[in-house]
């Protein structure tokens, strides 16, 4: 390994994502693939399906993944990190097990790992984890890497509530509200701000971060709420209500997720005004979809078909704001954060907080090996996910 190498000990990225399908015949094996083994009725495949239908069969993740890869080598180069930088996807092609296999080819050892998932849950931290581990044992057992070493891998922490994400999205939210505002001939009093997030199991925002400090999905997310209102004040003058609200619920009716809904915040929003007619009321909802990094399905559908036809038919204003996705600050965000993360392995690799702590967003179980992950006490004190440690260091 060079010893000019910015990114070392890492000698190779792995921007590591969900996967989607591109084409008709993908999007059944896509979805078999993303809930094997859970058990999720045809019915609900089905109704899934249809979003994907509507369009093509095409989801817009994996052109968007393209598009922030594109940005992230230009930035790397800028900076003269030259490693490979390999896309991998926990359901559909390319695989994870293909990225590992080329990072391999191409001469890594050491890999550091950026998930397209902002925020600790089960779905979005864990699982990416559990995969990785699963892929290099795939990778192992493969003749092709028969005799090879093993690779390390390391996740980079979750950067939800770091500087790189919720400076461009404040920028993005403001910028949403003056739209909004012009368009609809509104004030920003007359305004409510909707934070959507992906909703999850009840069950699984608690075992969310480390296992001692439950919740750290809700309690990151607020964090980076209260910023991105910060902002927004800052910026017009204007305390604009807000409220953290959900997408995206599956599962069976009777099992609890996160609430509200996004479409019943929208509705009780036009109940309230109902109740307090006259001049200068709430007239629209500005929809910020915080809880993504770029359009994924369930920006493209729940916000923009359904929440956006809820408003309407309710008589309110709407707009939705657009995603990060390959936004210049964001990646370079991104890229000072992997350095961040370099430097402190070079130096201080005991430093608490660089990897998930043992047992970090538990889930299913029974529980399944993951990669960066470890068992030292120190870590489980200021965890990268702490919703406490977050709050005290503020968005870096
Ligand atoms: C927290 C979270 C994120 C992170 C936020 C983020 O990074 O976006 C995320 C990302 C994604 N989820 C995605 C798609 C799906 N998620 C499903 C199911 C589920 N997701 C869950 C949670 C999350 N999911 C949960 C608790 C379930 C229930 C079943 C289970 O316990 O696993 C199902 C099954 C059908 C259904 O039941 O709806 C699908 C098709 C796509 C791709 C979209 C595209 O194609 O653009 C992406 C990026
Ligand atoms: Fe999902």
């Amino acid at each position: 390994m060079s010893a000019q190498n910015p990114l070392a000990p890492y000698d190779a990225l792995l921007y590591l994502s969900f996967g989607g399908p591109e084409r008709q015949e993908d999007v059944m094996p896509f979805l078999r693939n993303v809930t094997a083994g859970r058990g999720i009725p045809d019915e609900r495949l089905e109704e899934v399906a249809t979003h994907y239908r509507a369009r093509g069969g095409r989801s817009p993740i994996n052109d968007e993944n393209r598009a922030v890869l594109t940005r992230l080598e230009a930035e790397l180069a800028a900076r003269a990190v030259q490693v490979p930088v390999v896309w991998g996807n926990k359901f559909f092609d390319p695989y994870t097990v293909e990225a590992l296999r080329s990072a391999q080819e191409a001469g890594a050892r050491r890999l550091l790992t950026v998930v397209t998932s902002a925020f600790p849950s089960y779905s979005g931290c864990r699982s990416y984890r559990e995969d990785l581990a699963a892929a290099r044992a795939e990778l192992e057992a493969s003749a092709a890497a028969a005799g090879a070493e093993s690779l390390q891998i390391d996740v980079l922490r979750p950067y939800g509530q770091t500087r790189a994400f919720v400076e461009p999205m404040k920028t993005l939210t403001v910028a949403g509200l003056r739209d909004l505002c012009a368009q609809a001939g509104l004030t920003p009093e007359q305004v409510r701000i909707l934070f959507v997030t992906h909703s999850i199991p009840e069950a699984m925002n608690a075992a969310s971060g480390p296992t001692e400090e439950p919740s750290t999905y809700i309690t990151m997310h607020t964090t980076v709420c209260d910023e991105l209102a910060a902002g927004v004040r800052a910026e017009t003058g204007v305390a604009v209500p807000w409220q953290l609200v959900y997408c995206s619920r599956s599962g069976p009716p009777t099992q609890p997720w996160l609430e509200p809904d996004v479409n019943d915040a929208i509705a009780a929003i036009a109940a309230d005004r109902d109740e307090h007619p006259g001049e200068g009321g709430v007239g629209g909802v500005l929809i910020v979809p915080m809880g993504f990094v770029s359009d994924h399905m369930e920006v493209v559908y729940d916000l923009d078909e359904e929440a956006m036809a809820t408003a309407g038919e309710h008589g309110l204003a709407a707009l939705r704001v657009p995603t990060v996705r390959d936004d210049q600050r964001f990646v370079s965000g991104l890229v000072d954060l992997l350095l961040e993360r370099a430097r402190a392995e070079r130096e201080a690799p005991a430093t608490p907080g660089l990897r998930c702590p043992a047992g970090c967003c538990a889930g299913r179980s029974p529980a399944k090996p993951t990669v960066s992950d470890e068992a030292s006490p120190a870590d489980a004190e200021i965890s990268p996910h702490s919703g406490e440690s977050v709050a005290a260091r503020g968005c870096r």
